[in-house]
């Protein structure tokens, strides 16, 4: 799949939500200069120009181990949208000064939209209505955790800048929840990993998930895989979870429990924190390094979250949306479910019936995060 068709939904990521990013980066602090012209310059590379190389000092600083010749001078377009999509934010991050020494060194361009998420009220509202959510029947509860879990994809910063995005929701259209739960419930308890998508939003009910599957004894240890560096507007960074548990602990009521036992599990290192380079790569999870496989082959379930992971799992390809989940993921050792809101063209795992239902309708089901699934391979 690539970007280079004008009526596509890949074009208009970096033609209409790509701009919207830009300005709001360049906006959110008071930058020199040198980044303006920068994300400037990247902006109109990526939208009308040709793929140049990345800059010789910020490689000395941290490599970017998939830069591949052969796009160089092509039309971002003509590249596989899944690397051009992740070059795109490598760039960003040179642009401001993200990797070189001075003043800009490591400080994250999308920071001040993340924190303004954090700090909102809908957080506020998600995090007090946890306090009725303790006071439900336990599979009420169970079904809760895992739909906030779910439905926190939408929240999705990248997604907001887009045209595309609705708040309504259409529900599950692949639903295998009653085979979640059994791997979780019915098995005796192992090492649980889940891969993180955004900030905010959707890490705090996954933090809430965790902190349940911990402290009712469904997973002996938990590890939550973030971005090492900035990536996709909100993706989760190590920061960005110090600061959704924070938030959480500093809540009060039931929040504020959950946050405190999350603390300490993340001290205690029953959750552990990692952020492997391999997850800012543009590279699918058949592809993943043999240290990573060696962890999930060993979890007794992985978890992913969103739609960027869904892409890298299945393969970022115009499938038959009626292609089965389990044979594309294969390749994933251990038990595998997916958590993800439809954002993208990238659709599987679902029926005849329901493809010619959502086809029915006239609309983008596939990327207006309208719809949700929850695939697993036992
Ligand atoms: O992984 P997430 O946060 O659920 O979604 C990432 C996303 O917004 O980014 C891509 C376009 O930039 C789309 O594939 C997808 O909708």
């Amino acid at each position: 799949m690539d970007s280079s068709d004008p009526a596509s939904f890949p074009w208009s990521v970096f033609h209409d939500r790509h701009p919207v990013l830009i300005e709001r980066i360049a906006g959110a602090l008071p930058r020199p200069a040198a980044h303006h012209d920068a994300l400037d310059a990247l902006l109109a590379e990526s939208t009308s120009g040709v793929v140049s190389a990345l800059d010789v000092e910020s490689l000395r600083h941290e490599h970017w181990p998939w830069w591949r010749p052969e796009y160089r001078g092509l039309p971002w377009g003509e590249t596989p949208f899944l690397w051009a999509e992740s070059y795109f934010y490598r760039r960003v991050l040179d642009a401001v000064g993200y990797f070189v020494p001075g003043l800009w060194r490591g400080l994250d361009p999308f920071g001040p939209i993340k924190a303004a998420e954090l700090a909102g009220s809908s957080v506020s509202e998600e995090l007090a209505a946890l306090d009725d959510v303790a006071a439900l029947p336990a599979d009420e509860q169970w079904s809760a955790l895992v739909g906030s879990a779910l439905w926190g994809n939408r929240a999705d910063l990248s997604f907001q800048a887009g045209p595309t995005a609705s708040e309504a929701t259409g529900g599950l259209i692949a639903d295998d929840s009653d085979a979640l739960r059994g791997l979780l419930h019915d098995r005796p308890p192992g090492e649980v990993h889940v891969l993180a998508d955004n900030a905010g939003r959707e890490v705090l009910p996954d933090l809430v998930l965790i902190e349940h599957l911990l402290s009712a004894g469904l997973a002996t240890a938990v590890v939550l895989h973030v971005k090492p560096f900035p990536y996709y507007v909100s993706d989760a960074t190590p920061a960005d979870v110090w600061a959704a548990v924070a938030r959480l602990r500093d809540a009060g009521g039931r929040a504020g429990e959950v946050g405190g036992r999350l603390f300490g599990f993340l001290r205690t290192g029953r959750l552990g924190l990692e952020a492997h380079e391999f997850f800012c790569g543009p590279l699918t999870y058949d592809a993943m390094p043999s240290g990573l496989r060696e962890q999930f082959a060993g979890a007794s379930l992985t978890i992913s979250k969103g739609d960027l992971n869904y892409r890298r799992l299945v393969g970022d390809r115009h499938w038959h949306a009626t292609a089965p989940f389990e044979e594309l993921t294969a390749h994933f050792p251990g038990p595998l479910a997916a958590l993800r809101t439809l954002k993208c063209d990238v659709a599987v795992g679902l029926t005849e019936e329901t493809v010619r239902r959502l086809d029915g309708t006239g609309k983008a089901w596939r990327t207006t995060g309208e719809y949700a699934v929850i695939h697993v391979r036992g």
